[in-house]
């Protein structure tokens, strides 16, 4: 985490550096320039154990939702391997030196002119492996790397056990990036049980929490709606999560639902189980208009409670 305030404003900073909450009013929405209403695309891609099939299919898909209007474009949790910890290490690549991944992501962002964020994909790094996420500007630039902070370690009797720390370690930090529509924060699946994220990233201004993710058949009829409008209400922002779709004939039965829930905690569109994209327009003014008539916001009582967002200050 990192530790000293930097000294770049916020509009001129790229990826994950955050400003401390005690150099900023917290709970400002991040809309200086701005544009007000915009595009998101979520999509739901089939699981494919063909790295260079999945990643063209993946490009075509984001191409596709460009086309629509989409200006941010979201892929799933592992998009180009299969989720599995027996899977991560052959299937892992390095973001330094950029390899396929990132190369074909960065390239597709920038022919397509929209941010992207790029699901997630298993990353070696100094001979560790991260569940890693790359964000990337209409430009084509890399913006945010998230890696996965909190790993997938469960076991539930009889339905599902998974414990991806048998090969990976969790990332270190917490992830924002500004676009012209507002600043977005970013987590991959089990991050979205841990509300102090979102709660962080709403006190830093961002208009959204973008989730790639893969819940399962257990866990998905479970949670995976409940949590993403639990995000999304307490913190009045919009929430969006981005599943594979379902292959029974996969190793991994991912849920599917890729969901976007507005501030109200209304889900504003949703997925099947299948190959889809989602499409949803974001009203930042929405968000104001909420914040203003339901003003929990500025409601807190951190004279009895501390503000998480102070403790959790990086
Ligand atoms: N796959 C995950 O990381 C999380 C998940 O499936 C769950 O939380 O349930």
């Amino acid at each position: 985490m990192q530790t000293t305030p930097p000294q770049t404003p916020p509009q001129n900073r790229k990826d994950t550096e955050l400003t401390p909450p005690q150099n900023r009013k917290n709970t400002e929405l991040r809309v200086d320039t701005m544009q007000r209403r915009f595009m998101l695309a979520l999509v739901q891609l089939p699981p494919s154990a063909d790295k260079a099939a999945a990643l063209d299919r993946a490009c075509q898909r984001v191409r596709e939702a460009a086309q629509h209007g989409a200006r941010l474009v979201v892929l799933p949790e592992c998009f180009n391997s299969p989720y599995g910890t027996q899977f991560f290490e052959t299937y892992a690549e390095t973001v330094t030196p950029p390899q396929r991944t990132f190369i074909a992501l960065s390239r597709v962002a920038r022919e397509s002119k929209v941010y992207l964020i790029g699901g997630s994909f298993p990353e070696r790094k100094s001979g560790k492996f991260y569940n890693t996420c790359l964000s990337f500007s209409p430009t084509g630039e890399l913006l945010a790397i998230h890696r996965k902070l909190h790993l997938f370690d469960i076991n539930v009797p009889g339905e599902i056990s998974f414990c991806e720390s048998k090969v990976l370690s969790p990332g270190d930090k917490l992830t924002e990036f500004n676009t012209e529509f507002g600043r977005i924060g970013v987590g991959i699946c089990y991050d979205v049980r841990f509300p102090e994220m979102a709660q962080i990233a709403a006190r830093h201004g961002c208009c959204a929490m973008i989730y790639p993710g893969a819940f399962n058949l257990t866990t998905g009829p479970l949670h995976w709606d409940l949590l993403a409008r639990a995000r999304a209400l307490d913190n009045q922002m919009y929430v969006a999560m981005c599943s594979p779709a379902r292959d029974m004939t996969a190793s991994y039965h991912a849920y599917g639902h890729s969901i976007v829930v507005d501030p109200n905690g209304v889900v504003i569109a949703q997925a099947g189980q299948d190959e889809e994209i989602v499409y949803a327009h974001l009203d930042i003014d929405k968000i104001r208009e909420i914040r203003t008539a339901i003003p929990v916001t500025t409601q807190r009582r951190f004279d009895v409670y501390p503000d998480v967002a102070r403790l959790n200050s990086i």
